[in-house]
């Protein structure tokens, strides 16, 4: 495990031992946890418990003049009908998967109670195993969907930027530039002062005049980002874009967002790549089983999280577990607080 070197300061974990090892007395050694370290004990901590972490809340309170998105005591359940999936069946298959599967709706806990508040100025890591609830969280801020309970505030709508972003494949990359501005709000003079420096981030001056169905999706990806950051917004949300990327463009990548920033935007990115997310991360926040297990400093999470996916994938799933309520204790549950009148709107 190892100590992070950077001076941020996580805001929601706890005491001394919020960046490190010292203190929580669960660190250990997967080869000598693995010959049999304390089972019973791990018995009693099953996958879906409640959260352990017995730490008073920690009261965030709003700054008006500060923020760019509050999520306070957020829940998502998605609800889907059983029964949707066997509509394309012939009737007698139909029939025969709705007897075994049953009909009627079941329910998806997507997201579990999170509460955070991200100030302008922020690039937050978003990390998090598959089906961990990560898009959903990017789904509540951009208002794409609302909260089962629980609310989530922006300062202003939030450009998602995702790899499916809408690029119309028949076209050019020429056109495409156009396009994407005036979708995004831009009039077509101002549409035309920021074509050079779409082109310029995009890298792809060669393959301006080639329709996008003939661009690689790394290209397509590229094209993505350069044209969703030209309008400077004020709070972007990057999902898994920069991936495809290759090493050039991480780096224009990483220019631009710090661009972004500093023009008191803040930034959500939401990445598989531990790499990408120290690289170009101020503070990361792990999800996990829609609960939030960690928010701080992007070198001790994303080590935590690499440990934990590490056992997972190895098949040690009590090390992995070990690791999961060692992070978990760390936390302290936070409680959103805004000055009276100075509520953000409402995502969506
Ligand atoms: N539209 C939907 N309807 C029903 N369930 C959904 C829907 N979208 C997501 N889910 C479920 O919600 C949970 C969280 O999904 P989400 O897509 O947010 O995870 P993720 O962390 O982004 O995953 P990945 O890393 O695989 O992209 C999963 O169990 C998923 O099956």
């Amino acid at each position: 495990m190892s100590t992070p070197t950077s001076p941020y300061t996580p805001r929601r974990a706890n005491g001394p031992a919020r960046n490190g090892t010292a203190g929580d007395g669960l660190d250990l050694d997967p080869e000598v946890f693995d010959d049999g370290f304390g089972f019973d004990q791990i018995q009693e901590i099953a996958w879906d418990d409640q959260p352990l972490t017995q730490n008073a809340p920690q009261v965030e309170t709003v700054d008006p003049d500060k923020v760019s998105v509050a999520v306070d005591n957020a829940s998502k359940i998605y609800r889907i009908r059983s029964g949707t999936e066997h509509k394309n069946s012939t009737k007698r298959v139909g029939r025969h998967l709705q007897r075994a599967l049953g009909s009627g709706w079941s329910e998806i806990p997507a997201l579990n109670e999170l509460s955070f508040v991200v100030n302008r100025g922020e690039t937050v890591g978003v990390i998090g195993t598959n089906g961990s609830g990560k898009s959903t969280l990017m789904k509540l801020l951009t208002g794409k969907i609302r909260p089962t309970s629980g609310e989530v505030f922006a300062t202003s709508t939030p450009v998602m930027l995702g790899v499916n972003a809408a690029l119309v494949r028949e076209i050019s990359g020429r056109e495409n530039i156009k396009l994407g501005c005036l979708a995004m709000g831009l009039s077509p003079k101002e549409a035309q002062k920021k074509f050079d420096m779409i082109v310029e981030i995009s890298g792809l001056h060669e393959a301006l005049d080639r329709p996008l169905k003939a661009y690689s999706s790394g290209m397509a990806s590229r094209l993505q980002f350069a044209i969703a950051t030209s309008v400077d917004p004020d709070i972007l949300l990057i999902d898994e874009a920069l991936n495809t990327g290759d090493a050039q463009f991480r780096s224009r990548t990483k220019k631009r967002l710090d661009e972004v920033r500093a023009q008191a935007g803040c930034v959500f990115l939401v990445s598989h790549s531990l790499g990408t997310i120290k690289q170009m991360c101020t503070r990361v926040i792990w999800i996990e089983q829609g609960r939030m297990l960690a928010d701080g400093d992007p070198e001790w999470v994303c080590s935590q999280y690499q440990e934990y996916t590490d056992h997972k994938s190895n098949g040690r799933m009590r090390a992995a577990q070990i690791v999961y309520d060692r992070t978990q204790l760390k936390l302290s549950p936070v409680q959103v607080e805004f000055i009276d009148g100075t509520r953000p709107t409402k995502a969506g």
